[in-house]
């Protein structure tokens, strides 16, 4: 008789500090920008500028957003995590556990899989919350997943979601959030994804494809299916669609820039200023490298682009709700996690 163990479920985000204070956010900023995947340099020379200059100048401020960002239950990024672990685990039933992991702070992967393991899973499924793919987001989960999963001795099956950039469903949770707004209010729609620096496009690619000429990081191909920007602008052309959007009416830019390095571009600031130029008052922004609001949503884009758009002398710069709570996403996720 074949014996048939449950499957384990790791759903893993990015990660937020355990409190809004400056300590906190110092040891949420370190973890996260000491890892090789985000901050892909020299490891002396990392090691001097995290410890050294970016975590302890950048927590005092940050701990001030944060602050405004935190709810009664906490940093939105870990209760909406919290509440789509609670809504799939309902969805898939006994058959399987999920388990909310964060790569950076708190709850710990370690501790989700210590979970998970001591239930005797037979088949474990990573899914990272990112939509695209990318070293820094994407890579950098299945790499602590492989290097705490090396300590054991029974290894699961595994099966590591890689992307799902343009998922059915996901799409059409995205388009359900659009739907709430009146989009021919609007002048323009922007999507604005999280920036890479352009170093670590070029570096992931092996077809000698990515940042050759002027659009080429712009379509997907078989060539560049692993390609964070090419996905993204694949997700947008998916929305897009869905949303019957001539061309001319959205854009694509990137956001929350670090360092001097030449990261994607169009930067959203410098889109908005442009969109302002041409005439545009009203622009609704997407953020769909985001499954759950958070830091560089509420507070970067509805807060300080926003802001920066009124100064100019735009009229209303609007923020599209992210994924969260909505019941389409909550079936993406259990779709995706059935075909895996
Ligand atoms: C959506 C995917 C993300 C990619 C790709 C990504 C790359 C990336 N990020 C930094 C530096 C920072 N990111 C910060 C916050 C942050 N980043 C993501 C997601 C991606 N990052 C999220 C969801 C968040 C918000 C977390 C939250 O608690 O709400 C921050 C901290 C913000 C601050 O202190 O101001 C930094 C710093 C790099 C360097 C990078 C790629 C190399
Ligand atoms: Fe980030
Ligand atoms: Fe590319």
């Amino acid at each position: 008789m074949a014996l048939a163990g449950k499957t384990g479920v790791l759903l893993v985000n990015l990660g937020t500090p355990d409190a809004p204070t400056r300590g906190a956010v110092y040891r949420y900023l370190k973890e996260f920008l000491l890892d090789g995947r985000v901050i892909d340099i020299n490891p002396i020379a990392r090691n001097i500028l995290v410890r050294g200059i970016i975590a302890p100048f950048r927590s005092g401020a940050s701990a001030k957003l944060y602050q405004e960002l935190w709810t009664d239950k906490g940093s939105p990024l870990k209760v909406f995590g919290y509440f789509l672990q609670e809504e799939v685990q309902k969805q898939l039933g006994d058959d399987y556990i999920v388990e909310l992991g964060m790569r950076y702070q708190n709850p710990s992967i370690k501790s989700a899989l210590d979970k998970l393991m001591a239930q005797q899973i037979s088949r474990l499924v990573v899914l990272p919350l990112f939509p695209q793919y990318a070293s820094a987001t994407t890579g950098s989960v299945h790499d602590e997943v492989m290097r705490l999963l090396r300590q054991e001795q029974i290894i699961p099956e595994i099966s590591f979601i890689n992307s799902y950039h343009d998922h059915p469903k996901m799409i059409a949770a995205f388009v359900a959030r659009a739907q709430e707004h009146n989009i021919e209010d609007y002048d323009h729609l922007l999507f604005s994804y999280h920036g890479l620096p352009k170093r670590q496009l070029v570096k992931a690619d092996r077809c000698n494809h990515c940042m050759q000429t002027e659009n080429c990081c712009e379509t997907l191909s078989i060539k560049n299916q692993h390609c964070y920007s090419a996905q993204c602008y694949d997700t947008s052309r998916a929305i897009a669609e869905a949303l019957n959007l001539p061309k001319e009416k959205y854009s694509n830019c990137f956001q929350s820039r670090l360092g001097r390095d030449p990261w994607l571009e169009p930067y959203t600031s410098d889109l908005l200023k442009e969109r302002y130029e041409k005439g545009d008052r009203k622009i609704l922004v997407f953020c769909p490298a985001f499954v759950a609001d958070c830091l560089e949503t509420t507070i970067e884009i509805s807060e300080e682009y926003a802001e920066e758009f009124e100064e100019m002398g735009g009229e209303h710069l609007q923020l599209v709700e992210g994924l969260n709570d909505h019941p389409l996403w909550v079936e993406a996720v259990v779709e995706l996690i059935q075909e895996a």
